[in-house]
């Protein structure tokens, strides 16, 4: 992924690749239709103002200093021009009426325009910002082992709110070109000699501005990277704080930041001293070129008129070269960011769940998973190999297994978190890759080892499971699992604030307030992956029995390395390897000499598969 970020497209195409970025992503986050006619025509018009009003301010200097008749008398459309202003008005107060509602207008439009501009902005970054939070919702979970947090923060948090500021700056640059475009035709029509040579100044100019877009766009890339692993420095120090403290880590940590802070700074000195470089040189350039055009008029014999006219509206033009090289400058530095959210939104590489397509009402009789083959990585050792076992429904069923032998996978199979490589989980007569996912879901809870505890309070923490669940259904389910008198002893009580880690909780009431959720969403099928390993025995026995007697008759698959709970469950899968290696009731397990359980029983273990 960094990789294609920074990657640098060949020299040829990177002027106008920053442009080409932006209005691919535009298309994926649409402008409602009419805004770019819209703006193309409030540009053209502001600068139809801007350059009549011009020539209408040297009329009425030629007026006031008596010098009409000597302006009137030039050749070609300047004249014409004159001798038609002249014919109109011929007192300077009316002109300057004119000239003022001129001005007057283009301030309206400009207003006018930075209006809907800013509204199409605000539009596209909400826009934008929906798409890339719906994105990270919708794409399959594997995605997220490929990104880290900081970069998927980034993104999010940083990156959707420049798109405003791009989309404003494409839509000077129309103007700024509509402008460019309405002064080259005035000026065509004055003068084609004099047009020629500022044509050829102008894009010699232009050019050795654009020589700028390049160092621009690397040290925009170098923003990106940079605040990227200020991200990565921040969530380490808020998500590891305890470790840090613990093990008296803050200074390194701090140098660590600073560092890469003060790179942040470099960059963003760098950028701004390339970014002052524009105006400065803009300046300097235009001013060669009205020297090279006074020079040239002189030689050919340009009346008077024509050459105050003509360097009149080069001056004018000069600050809409200047905001366009700006505003290609500024799209150029915020070019990785947008291929970043354009690579974000577009659907081409990444993998969605299949939502199924058969409606799901109830279990009825078994989960089989046959010959179920599962690898995270395509290129990686298979946690799964060809797995066949079954869940009966309405039972208690154990799982066990050596640590890493595979069962947390099965359970993320289950859970339709990843899907299998090759067999088929059944779900009675249907594969469950086929089942509505959502039908499937609503039918199922877990409670795991460790807790996702969200920032909220402990209701919603509990709500997670189910939105629906009224403060009498929470209640209950926390009394379940044990944790109300714990919850009843806080100062806010069912209001407690839980951060993400849920410190101010211990294992083992985080989880059992795992299992409250799991409880709260009172589910057909339950799994319980080592739900209870961190509180005593007592406590366990205690709340599994209050569990079994609340699902009583529903399929509950357990995961536990405790002998005695294992013992309890109606049916025991034994898993090793990626494999089933037995499964049968505790009795038949037992009875079998050669099953992994009975050795293990033999060697005296009070639990089982922790090796
Ligand atoms: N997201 C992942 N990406 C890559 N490999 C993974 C991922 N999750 C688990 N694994 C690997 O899959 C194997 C099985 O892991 P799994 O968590 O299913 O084991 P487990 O039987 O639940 O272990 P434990 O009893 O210790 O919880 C392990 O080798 C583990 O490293």
């Amino acid at each position: 992924m960094t990789n294609v970020l920074f990657k640098t497209p060949r020299l040829t195409t990177v002027q106008w690749a920053p442009l080409t970025e932006l209005l691919r992503l535009l298309k994926i986050a649409p402008l409602p239709r009419w805004a770019a006619a819209v703006l193309i025509g409030i540009g053209f018009a502001s600068s139809l103002a801007e350059t009549v009003g011009i020539t209408l301010v040297l009329f009425f200097l030629y007026l006031t200093m008596g010098q009409v008749e000597l302006a009137t008398s030039t050749n070609g459309l300047l004249g014409d021009a004159l001798r038609h202003v002249a014919s109109y008005f011929d007192n300077s107060t009316e002109t300057a009426a004119v000239i003022f509602i001129l001005i007057v207008a283009r301030a309206g439009l400009a207003f006018v325009h930075a209006l809907i501009s800013a509204r199409i902005g605000e539009q596209i970054n909400e826009v934008t910002r929906n798409r890339v939070h719906q994105q990270y919702l919708s794409t399959s979970y594997s995605f997220f082992q490929r990104h880290d947090e900081a970069h998927l923060m980034e993104v999010l948090g940083t990156e959707t709110w420049l798109i405003s500021g791009a989309y404003s700056a494409l839509t000077r640059i129309i103007v700024s070109a509509c402008s460019l475009l309405l002064f080259a035709a005035f000026l065509f029509a004055f003068s084609i000699k004099i047009t020629a040579v500022a044509f050829v100044g102008s894009i010699l100019v232009f050019t050795g501005l654009r020589q700028l877009s390049r160092p621009i766009r690397l040290l925009g890339g170098a923003v990106k990277r940079v605040h990227q692993e200020l991200g990565a420095h921040m969530l380490r120090s808020l998500q590891g704080m305890r470790t840090i403290r613990v093990y008296g880590q803050e200074k390194l940590h701090q140098a660590r930041f600073e560092q890469t802070s003060a790179e942040a700074r470099e960059i963003a000195l760098g950028l701004a001293r390339i970014s002052a470089l524009v105006s400065p040189l803009t300046e300097v350039g235009f001013l060669l070129v009205l020297c090279l055009i006074t020079a040239f008029a002189r030689s050919w014999g340009v009346e008077f008129a024509t050459t105050l006219t003509t360097i009149a509206l080069l001056y004018r033009l000069q600050p809409h070269v200047r905001d366009l090289q700006s505003d290609l400058l500024h799209l150029a530095q915020i070019e990785p960011q947008v291929r970043s959210i354009r690579l974000m939104l577009s659907t081409d590489d990444k993998a969605y769940p299949n939502p199924g397509r058969y409606p799901f009402k109830k279990l009825n009789r078994r989960i089989l998973f046959e010959r179920v083959s599962f690898r995270y990585e395509t290129d990686s050792h298979p946690v799964l190999h060809e797995l066949s076992f079954e869940i009966p429904v309405g039972k208690t069923t154990a799982l066990v297994g050596a640590s890493g032998a595979g069962k947390t996978t099965i359970v993320n199979l289950l859970l339709r978190l990843y899907s299998a490589c090759e067999g088929t989980i059944w779900i009675d007569d249907l594969p469950l890759e086929q089942v509505q996912r959502t039908d499937w879901l609503s039918q199922l809870a877990i409670a795991g080892q460790d807790v996702d505890l969200i920032e909220g309070t402990v209701i919603d923490n509990i709500r997670m499971a189910n939105q629906a669940a009224s403060k009498q259904d929470i209640f209950q389910a926390l009394r379940l699992a044990g944790i109300s008198t714990f919850i009843d002893g806080l100062p806010d009580k069912y209001e407690t604030w839980v951060g993400q880690h849920g410190l101010r909780f211990s294992g083992g009431q985080r989880q059992r307030l795992g299992l409250a959720r799991a409880i709260v969403r009172n589910p057909e099928f339950l799994i319980l992956d080592e739900a209870m390993s961190a509180l005593d025995r007592n406590l366990e026995e205690s709340i599994r029995q209050a569990i079994e007697s609340r699902f009583r008759g529903r399929t509950i698959l357990l995961i536990t390395h405790r002998l005695e709970t294992i013992l309890g469950a109606d049916h025991i899968v034994y898993i090793g390897a990626g494999q089933a290696l037995a499964q049968g009731t505790p009795a038949e397990l037992l009875d079998d000499p050669a099953s992994p359980l009975s050795k293990e029983l033999r060697t005296g273990r009070g639990a089982l598969g922790t090796r």
